[in-house]
């Protein structure tokens, strides 16, 4: 049976003696030390999942103190209170990461410890800085260069309420306005053969920020958004299928500028005091930059979403709540369990290149954020989790519920054996048949420049009543406005270029521009922006298509499953979402392979035993339930009827679907 806070605080030097021997065994060492540091394969993955463990804040011992004093008769002195403090987060490795929480048990022999083990991409301690994060998570995953190019990025802070969401994101928004500004400068001055006067010639950066509170959406960036007079803005579709708020946006000329709207934005957002926090973020809070590539006006805009998530709430958080805030913190609770539906839908999605319904207009927030959910969306993404957790084994169920909801982000692509060359498919292509395809596309690409030119010339002939040379069939020279060898250096082939988004490929094709053919410099940067576009649409359209018939083969392969007169009719809501919407129940979700692990916590509250069930809900069925109840009991685990009797009722609101 897992401790509540009080019982935790006055097992403590038991506890400590058992983190001790812990700390010391060999296993903890041999992951330290022993084995080499490995790098976190990240490279093409869309979803990239960070913990953040924060420190422990000066107030926090006498706060500990306080709530001891108030829920048992244990004494303790001013200066005891230190002594409450004791960690119950450890992190094993940084890079991937690995962290460990500790939960204190009660056995028959008295407290005991459960080392529950969670892996990440990357894990940061209470010492690091947001700097070295921001370092370590967008800078090196180049966000920022991949939404100057025309992508799409978004942070999500997750964790309990007080984790330290806030305080990462405050810090990484004004990362992302200085460093968006330094990489725009550089990479305009790339994109041009002369170095422009101004960023904003080549790039129009605009912001909006939006705050989701229960299930309205307000604008943070008018001038009035006092309490009281604010009005929720309408959340819909326009005929391409863009989701745009009727949002005020403002444009920015310089980070300076964008940090401003950023502060001003923040100053109108709803806080409250909860038990865990005196100044707690009770909504969603959305800061959108999208950018505008001027030189290309044919690309699309990329979007930079930041997003400070309510914190997630136990049943016992809320229970001192206001019923206005127990609206919110169950309305928040539910969007969050969307928000995981989507993220790791996504995730799966880019990892198994299958077909992955994903139901992002269940939320608002899902369908504010849709960018990155959407299957159709053409732009590349990437999205940055960064789970946080507080250090003190008090808050360690609450600190495993975050864990356990982030984790399963991390969706390392299988391994496959390399596919066979198919001249259709750019994924397939070795160093030596991407180049011969970039050198057809690139002599295609001047010929018809070529062939354009003629008519232009001829036309202007014709009204002066002359007449031009025909056109010379064109030469099968072997001069290439780029030089191939260093766009795609041996041994990359198909899949890295595939890799590439718009302007990034424009870039490198500047960068790598063939000048030893002796045209006019200013000539041959123009050429290379119509030429290397062309052909990257080219390329993305074979990647496309590509793409869609290993789709469509994964669709025709799906099993079609007849009902049987023993399942029962599909409802409109998922077992989940019915539990989420209940109170009685508090339950812990946590997805392997499509299983969902369901605990009936309400029964242990009225002193029954808790119910677990591990169940597959995506067929569940009663039979299915009664099946692995029958299992679970020869097992020996102990239930209760109610229980089981309540669990049955949710269980038969199952989606019945495959
Ligand atoms: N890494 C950190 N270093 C120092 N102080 C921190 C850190 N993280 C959080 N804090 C402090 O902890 C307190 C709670 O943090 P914050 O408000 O960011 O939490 P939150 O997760 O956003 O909570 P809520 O969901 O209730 O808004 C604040 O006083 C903040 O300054």
């Amino acid at each position: 049976m897992s401790l509540s806070a009080t019982q935790i605080s006055a097992s403590l030097p038991r506890i400590r003696e058992l983190l001790d021997n812990w700390k010391s065994s060999p296993s903890v060492e041999s992951k330290e030390k022993g084995n080499e540091p490995k790098q976190a394969t990240t490279t093409g993955r869309e979803v990239i999942v960070a913990f953040r463990t924060r420190p422990t804040l000066s107030w926090e011992a006498a706060m500990l103190a306080e709530q001891v004093r108030m829920t048992s008769d244990q004494q303790i002195e001013k200066d005891q209170e230190e002594s409450l403090l004791c960690s119950g987060i450890t992190m094993v490795d940084q890079n991937p990461g690995v962290t460990v929480a500790h939960v204190p048990t009660m056995k028959w022999n008295g407290p005991a410890i459960t080392h529950k083990v969670f892996d990440s991409d990357l894990a940061f301690g209470p010492r690091v800085s947001t700097e070295e994060i921001f370092q370590k998570t967008i800078e090196a995953q180049d966000m920022i260069p991949l939404v100057l190019s025309g992508g799409v990025a978004c942070v999500l802070a997750y964790g309990q309420t007080g984790a330290g969401k806030t305080y990462t994101m405050t810090s990484l928004e004004t990362f992302v306005a200085r460093s968006l500004f330094e990489n725009a400068t550089k990479l305009g001055a790339e994109m041009q053969s002369q170095v422009p006067q101004n960023t904003s010639d080549v790039f129009e950066i605009t912001t909006t920020f939006v705050e989701i509170v229960g299930k309205s959406v307000y604008d943070l960036g008018g001038e009035h958004n006092a309490d009281g007079d604010r009005k929720p803005v309408s959340i819909g579709e326009d005929k391409l299928g863009k989701v745009r708020p009727d949002l005020i946006s403002s444009r920015v000329t310089t980070a300076a500028e964008l940090e401003a709207v950023i502060e001003r934005c923040l100053s109108h957002r709803r806080s409250a005091a909860t038990t865990r926090n005196a100044a707690s973020s009770r909504s969603h809070a959305i800061l959108n930059i999208r950018v505008k590539n001027l030189l290309i006006p044919e690309l699309e805009d990329g979007e930079f979403f930041l997003v400070d998530l309510a914190g997630s709430e136990r049943y016992e958080d809320r229970k001192a709540h206001s019923a206005e805030l127990m609206e919110q913190s169950k309305e928040n609770n539910k969007s969050l369990l969307a928000l995981k539906e989507c993220v790791r839908s996504r995730a799966k999605a880019a990892a198994e290149d299958g077909f992955v319904h994903i139901p992002y207009r269940s939320s608002r927030l899902t369908w504010v954020l849709k960018a990155i959910f959407d299957m159709e969306e053409t732009r590349p993404s990437k999205t940055l989790v960064i789970a946080h957790v507080s250090p003190h084994i008090q808050d360690v169920s609450h600190s495993v519920n975050t864990l356990t909801y982030a984790a399963p982000f991390r969706i390392l692509p299988p391994r496959r054996a390399p596919a066979p060359y198919d001249a259709e498919d750019p994924r397939t292509w070795g160093n030596k048949s991407t180049i011969t395809w970039l050198r057809d596309a690139f002599k295609e690409q001047k010929k018809l420049r070529r062939e354009n030119e003629w008519r232009r010339q001829d036309a202007d002939a014709r009204l002066q009543g002359k007449c031009l040379h025909p056109l010379m069939p064109f030469q099968n020279t072997q001069d290439c406005i780029i030089d191939l060898e260093s766009f795609c250096p041996d041994p990359q082939g198909g899949t890295f270029l595939a890799r590439m988004y718009g302007a990034e490929w424009v870039q490198k094709c500047l960068k790598h521009r063939n000048s030893a053919l002796g045209v006019d410099e200013d000539a041959l940067v123009f050429a290379i922006q119509q030429d290397g576009l062309s052909v990257y649409l080219d390329f993305a359209q074979l990647l496309v298509i590509a793409r869609t018939k290993s789709r469509n083969a994964v669709m025709k392969n799906r099993r079609v499953v007849e009902h049987t007169p023993d399942d029962y009719e599909p409802p409109q809501k998922t077992l989940v979402e019915r539990m989420a919407e209940d109170d009685r129940f508090e339950y812990q979700s946590q997805y392997t392979d499509d299983r969902i692990r369901v605990i009936a916590r309400g029964w242990m509250e009225k002193g029954h035993p808790s119910t677990t069930v591990y169940m597959d809900v995506y067929k569940a069925t009663v039979a299915d339930f009664l099946k692995a109840k029958a299992e679970a009991q020869a097992a020996g685990d102990d239930k209760t009827k109610d229980a089981e009797d309540n669990i049955v009722e949710y269980i038969s609101f199952a989606d019945i679907v495959v």
